[in-house]
């Protein structure tokens, strides 16, 4: 069967198709009447009027009849009446006398109904109907007789009947008159001839008049009757003529109304085979039993057969789909499950195979169409979702690899690096371990041979691992030129194994780009998977930090960690949050100054210092409890890893801000010296030179109070940079010291190039000096030096009054240490010039020898550090 053939079919069963619901149908029953009501209503119309016609004729013409059978009783009676009175006149039989009344009676009832009705009206109906009836009238004629009298009394057709009537009137009263004459004459006595005679002739008198006016009367009833009959029928005639009319209009219109309804739906049907030809979703109809009887072009290609060839087949019958062990649910199984009304799963994808044996995905959507009595047919829509799903299974790969070399990204490692953490352990050997590879030196790859030779290093490096692996591993690409190895269920010792395979590998891989070969080697950050990892976030880190391991030693190297043993990862761990920490106390403010006083122990360091305190302020971290963390703790990690310039200039800001503060609340400043720490990377940075001057100017602080402290190692690290810097700042009246002397070189050159003025031995030599004659010698030589240099010299740690007494006997000229204070808040007591005063009356004075110890603290404590 053809498209069209099953168009066709599908038009004859449109009726079917407009709802399923009772009251949709009800509905729609109601407004087909309502329509064909409304294109049928003239022809009611015509018909009722045409009806009313023939029934007002008939009625007419019936009533004409009755005048007639009125008349002709009118008229026997009034000439019986005649008859009876001329017999009675010549005979005098009194039988004949009541043949005259009798016969009389009836034109005198007559007349009487008439003339009741003329005064009366309508209301005197019953009367006059009696009356009539008394006239001879047909009883079942009297009401049309009354209905003719009634409505048309004025009209041509009625009127000159009813003047002829009332024209005998005075005939038939003179009638009785004469007739009264002669029945009291005969009763008297006996008439004489001539008398008799008279009463002849007057009676036929009357009997001419009486004739005459009946013949008119007759004659009009005739002309009316006829006159009636030709307009009725001209009317009927015209009534069917107009019938005709409208019929013709009214099928024209219809007419032209069925075409536009068809070209409409010619229209419609056309726009919906081309519109199911069109789309991309298959649409195939099939009656209820599942048989095809309609299909459009994408069904047909979908299905790889024509409809002509697939009518009324079994649709389920034709669907090529995978062996039933591959799909637990098969669109054939959905077909048949629809078909018997149970519900679909929206989401349901099936696997089709088309014309070209290619699999295809499509959802399948099913509506049936029926009646009230139940489904006749039903509309299968398989929407291709093939592409769709490609891109899914696309965007899903991207999603989850790495587009440069393809292998899995660090999305997805960490996945299932989460995984294996989280799932108990199938057996009871090893959990695995993860690798961490950081190719090395691989900027100089970027910056010799350019960003795509970087590129295909970075493929080259992951084939090569790719193949020194085992089927369960995973390698990701994690980073730039990062990777990761999770090896699950491997022993650390494999692990380890793997690692030098891998690292001797890649030491080993050249790849060659135009005329150069290019190489790289790999350090390798082995973690061992057990407690106390749990997280994906530790793994990882302590991977990056025993990758960060490696790296120190030498690169090309692996660094095995094995949380449960080894102490220096968990030491970097502990510094990388300390940097975390300090970030942290950096963006929120949470660093305070301490300051700790450096005690003059001679007359003339007294004098220089005078009532005003000489200090070295200090950095402390306040923590989210509120305890207060030495910088021992988070200074290392500030160094390491390239903080120093921001705390270093925290500091210096936040000192000098304090400086400012007091000169204002006070008037004088309590601060002879103040010391503040410069760190080896700050004193590198040329900017600082800048940020020192405007810090100064800012604050507006008279430099001549400030002293600021760089170690020997820090300043022949930065040796132009520091002489500069020192040079400048003393310039303006700033005073250096050399922090932490006799710790590192310790040489004499340094100290010739950095002419400062004050030289600080360092306290591990100061603390340790009444135990070791040596530290006590080198003391004693630093400070011979300092003095030699024209420099005032300054003990730290000068932890017992022991240790001071001892400075004090070699001439050193400060001592800083919890023997002489210990490091408060700043500013603290030490702030204003009266607690000044009071602590200089308190502390021992130059000279003085101090009586109780200090207590004996921890060197990380009195450790002066910034
Ligand atoms: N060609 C290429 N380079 C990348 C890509 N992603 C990151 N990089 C570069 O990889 C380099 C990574 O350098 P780092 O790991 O910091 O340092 P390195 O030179 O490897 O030195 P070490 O790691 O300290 O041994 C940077 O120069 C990045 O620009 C990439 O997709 N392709």
């Amino acid at each position: 069967m053809a498209v069209g053939t099953t168009m066709d079919y599908y038009a004859s069963q449109r009726p079917t198709a407009s709802g399923t619901a009772a009251s949709g149908t009800a509905d729609s029953h109601w407004r087909r009447s309502l329509r064909t009501l409304r294109s049928i209503w003239p022809f009611i119309a015509l018909a009722l009027v045409q009806a009313t016609l023939a029934l007002i004729s008939l009625q007419t013409l019936s009533a004409l009849r009755s005048f007639s059978t009125g008349e002709s009783q009118w008229s026997k009676g009034q000439k019986d009446a005649i008859y009876a009175l001329s017999h009675y006149a010549t005979t005098g039989d009194v039988n004949a006398y009541d043949q005259f009344i009798k016969g009389l009676s009836v034109p005198l009832s007559d007349l009487q109904a008439r003339k009741l009705l003329e005064a009366q009206g309508s209301k005197a109906e019953p009367q006059a109907s009696l009356l009539l009836e008394q006239g001879r009238n047909d009883p079942q004629e009297i009401n049309e007789l009354l209905w003719l009298t009634g409505y048309f009394r004025d009209t041509a057709l009625v009127g000159p009947l009813l003047d002829k009537w009332r024209a005998s009137d005075s005939a038939l009263m003179e009638l009785q008159a004469v007739g009264n004459l002669i029945h009291a004459s005969l009763q008297a006595n006996a008439p004489t001839s001539t008398q008799q005679q008279g009463w002849l002739t007057k009676i036929n008198a009357l009997q001419s008049q009486l004739a005459a006016i009946e013949q008119d009367f007759s004659s009009i009833l005739n002309t009316s009757a006829r006159k009636l009959k030709a307009n009725l029928l001209w009317l009927n005639i015209g009534g069917a003529l107009l019938m005709l009319v409208l019929l013709m209009w009214h099928t024209s219109r219809l007419k032209r109304d069925t075409e536009q309804v068809e070209n409409t739906l010619d229209m419609v049907s056309q726009r919906a085979t081309t519109t199911l030809a069109a789309i991309g979703d298959a649409v195939i109809t099939t009656n209820a039993a599942g048989d095809v009887l309609y299909m459009n072009k994408a069904a047909e290609q979908l299905l790889g057969a024509s409809l002509h060839q697939l009518f009324m087949r079994n649709l389920a019958e034709r669907m090529r789909t995978p062996p039933a062990e591959l799909e637990s649910y098969l669109v054939q199984d959905a077909i048949l499950d629809a078909l018997s009304g149970k519900s679909l799963v929206n989401e349901a994808i099936f696997t089709i195979y088309d014309s070209h044996r290619r699999a295809r995905q499509v959802k399948m959507a099913y509506t049936p169409l029926g009646t009230h009595t139940g489904t006749t047919e039903a509309v299968f829509v398989f929407h291709d979702v093939s592409q769709e799903q490609t891109f899914i299974r696309e965007l899903a790969w991207q999603a989850t690899h790495d587009q440069l070399t393809g292998l899995v990204n660090r999305y997805e490692f960490e996945r299932r690096l989460g995984l294996v953490l989280t799932q108990p352990h199938k057996h009871d050997g090893p959990a695995g371990a993860i690798m961490y590879l950081d190719l090395d030196q691989f900027k100089v790859i970027n910056d010799t041979g350019g960003h795509s030779a970087g590129d295909a290093m970075l493929r080259a490096i992951s084939t090569m691992l790719q193949h020194g692996l085992r089927a369960e591993d995973t390698l990701a690409r994690v980073g730039g030129d990062e990777f990761a190895i999770l090896l699950e269920n491997c022993s650390f010792d494999l692990a380890k194994e793997l690692a030098e395979q891998i690292r001797d590998a890649a030491q080993h891989l050249r790849i060659q780009w135009g005329e150069r070969s290019l190489s790289s080697s790999i350090s390798i950050g082995l973690v061992k998977l057990c407690a106390p990892l749990d997280s994906v976030e530790e793994v990882f880190r302590v991977a990056d930090m025993a990758c960060f391991g490696a790296k120190q030693r030498g690169r090309n190297a692996v660094y095995a960690y094995d949380p449960a043993v080894d102490q220096e990862i968990a030491r970097y761990v502990g510094e990388m949050e300390w940097v975390e920490r300090i970030k942290t106390a950096l963006e929120g403010d949470q660093f305070i100054l301490h300051a700790q006083p450096i005690h003059a122990l001679n007359n003339s360091a007294e004098a220089a210092a005078g009532h005003a305190l000489h200090v070295e302020v200090q950095i402390r971290m306040r923590m989210p409890d509120g305890s207060v963390i030495s910088p021992v703790h988070f200074i290392p990690a500030a160094e390491r890893y390239g903080l120093m310039p921001l705390v270093d200039r925290w500091v210096v800001n936040k000192s000098l801000e304090t400086l400012a503060a007091m000169q204002k609340a006070w008037h004088v400043m309590p601060i002879s010296c103040c010391a503040i720490n410069l760190s080896g990377t700050t004193l590198g940075d040329e900017k600082l030179l800048d940020f020192l001057r405007h810090q100064i100017e800012l604050h507006g602080i008279n430099p001549r109070i400030l002293c600021f402290e760089i170690t020997e190692t820090a300043a022949i690290t930065h040796l132009p940079n520091a002489i500069r810097l020192v040079k400048s700042l003393k310039e303006m009246g700033c005073k250096f010291s050399m922090d932490d002397f006799g710790a590192g070189v310790s040489s004499f050159a340094s100290l010739k190039n950095l002419p400062v003025d004050f030289l600080k031995i360092d306290g591990a030599i100061v603390a340790d000096m009444q135990r070791e004659p040596a530290h006590r010698a080198m003391v004693e030589a630093i400070n011979h030096l300092g003095h030699a240099l024209g420099m005032k010299t300054i003990a730290e740690f000068a932890a017992t009054p022991e240790i001071v007494e001892m400075l004090r006997d070699m001439g050193v000229d400060y001592a800083q240490g919890y023997a002489t204070g210990a490091p408060k808040p700043f500013p603290g007591v030490h702030a204003s010039p009266a607690a000044n005063e009071a602590a200089a009356a308190a502390a021992p004075a130059a000279g003085a020898r101090l009586g109780s110890p200090a207590p004996n603290l921890p060197l990380s404590m009195a450790r002066g550090v910034i």
